[in-house]
C-alpha cells in the first residue's frame, strides 16, 4: 500500500462479509448521507462491497440508487451543492480524504454510464486515452497491446480490429457501450460502475452486456444500478434495495428475491410498488 494519500496498487482486502465470508471486502461504506442543497437524498447508509462479484442496486425511482453509487467514485463531487458525509474505505484509505487525488480515483472506480457516450474521436483513441494521461503506456507497441487486450476483455476487438481509426460514435449503441467499458478498463480499474448500462440498448445488445458483467466480474468488483428486477437477478451475486435514501436489505441475490426480509423488498420485488 502507497503512503502518499494515493490509492496503491495492491489488491489488499479490507474484510470479509458479514453473511458471506468467503467474499472480501472491496469498497467498505459508513453512514452515508448525502445533501443536494438542504435536501437529503441518502439516510445513514452503511454497505460492504465484495470484490470479484457484481452488486446490484434496485429500487423505486428517486431511492438515491444513482446518488449513492456516484458516492463511489466522488463523481457527486461534480454537481454543485451536493454534500457527502460519511466513510468510504478503499484499501484501508477513505476515498473522501483530501489527500486522494479524485482524478486519480476515478480511473479506479471506472464508470459507465446511461447513455453511451465515446469521445468524438477514433475507436483507438477512446481506449488510448486514458492510460496516456495517466502515463501506463511506455510507447506505441505498448499502446497497441493496451487497446487491444482492453477491447477483447470488452467483448468488441474481433468487430473493430480492421476499423480502429473509424469514429467511435460510427458504431451501434450496443458496441458503444461495450467501448465505454473497453475504455474503463482500459486504466486498469478494480471497481466498476454501471449507472443502468442497458437501459438505451435493445435486447440483444442487453444481452451481450449482461454476458460481458458475467465475464468481468471474474476480474473486477461490479456495481450496478438497474430498474430491471429480472437483470439484478441474472447478473448479479449480491442486491441491495434502496427505498426513500435508507438502504432497506442487502444479501445474496437469490435470497432477496426468493425470501426477503423487510415487508418493502418483498413489495418492490412482487411488483407492488415502484
Ligand atoms: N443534481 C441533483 N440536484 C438535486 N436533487 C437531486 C439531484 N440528483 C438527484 N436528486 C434527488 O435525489 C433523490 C435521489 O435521486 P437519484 O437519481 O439518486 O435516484 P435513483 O434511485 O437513481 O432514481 P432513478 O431510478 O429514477 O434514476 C431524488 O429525490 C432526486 O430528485
Amino acid at each position: 500500500m502507497v503512503m502518499d494519500g494515493t490509492l496503491g496498487n495492491s489488491a489488499a482486502e479490507t474484510g470479509v462479509l458479514p453473511d458471506a465470508p468467503n467474499a472480501s471486502v472491496r469498497m467498505s461504506c459508513r453512514n452515508i448521507n448525502v445533501f443536494y442543497g438542504e435536501k437529503q437524498a441518502i439516510f445513514d447508509v452503511s454497505l460492504q462491497i465484495a470484490d470479484r462479484s457484481v452488486t446490484a442496486l434496485i429500487g423505486p425511482s428517486g431511492c438515491g440508487k444513482s446518488t449513492f453509487l456516484r458516492c463511489l467514485n466522488r463523481m457527486n463531487d461534480t454537481i454543485e451543492g451536493c454534500r457527502v458525509e460519511g466513510e468510504i474505505m478503499m484499501e484501508g484509505k477513505d476515498i473522501n480524504s483530501p489527500a486522494i487525488d479524485p482524478v486519480l480515483l476515478r480511473s479506479r472506480v471506472g464508470m459507465v454510464f446511461q447513455k453511451p457516450n465515446p469521445f468524438p474521436k477514433s475507436i483507438y483513441e477512446n481506449i488510448a486515452y486514458g492510460p496516456r494521461i495517466h502515463g501506463l503506456a511506455q510507447g506505441r507497441e505498448d499502446m497497441d497491446e493496451i487497446v487491444e487486450k482492453s477491447l477483447r476483455r470488452a467483448g468488441l476487438w474481433e468487430e473493430v480490429k480492421d476499423r480502429l481509426n473509424l469514429a467511435g460514435t460510427s458504431l451501434s449503441g450496443g458496441q458503444q457501450q461495450r467501448l465505454c467499458i473497453a475504455r474503463a478498463i482500459a486504466v486498469r480499474p478494480e471497481v466498476i460502475l454501471m449507472d443502468e448500462p442497458c437501459s438505451a440498448l435493445d435486447p440483444i445488445a442487453t444481452a451481450r452486456i449482461e454476458e460481458l458483467i458475467d465475464d468481468l466480474r471474474k476480474r473486477y468488483c461490479i456495481i450496478i444500478v438497474t430498474h430491471s428486477m429480472q437483470q439484478a437477478a441474472r447478473v448479479s451475486q449480491r442486491t441491495a434495495f434502496f427505498h426513500l435514501g435508507s438502504l432497506v436489505e442487502v444479501g445474496d441475490t437469490d435470497q432477496i428475491f426468493t425470501s426477503p426480509r423487510d415487508r418493502r423488498t418483498e413489495d418492490y420485488i412482487t411488483g407492488r410498488f415502484g
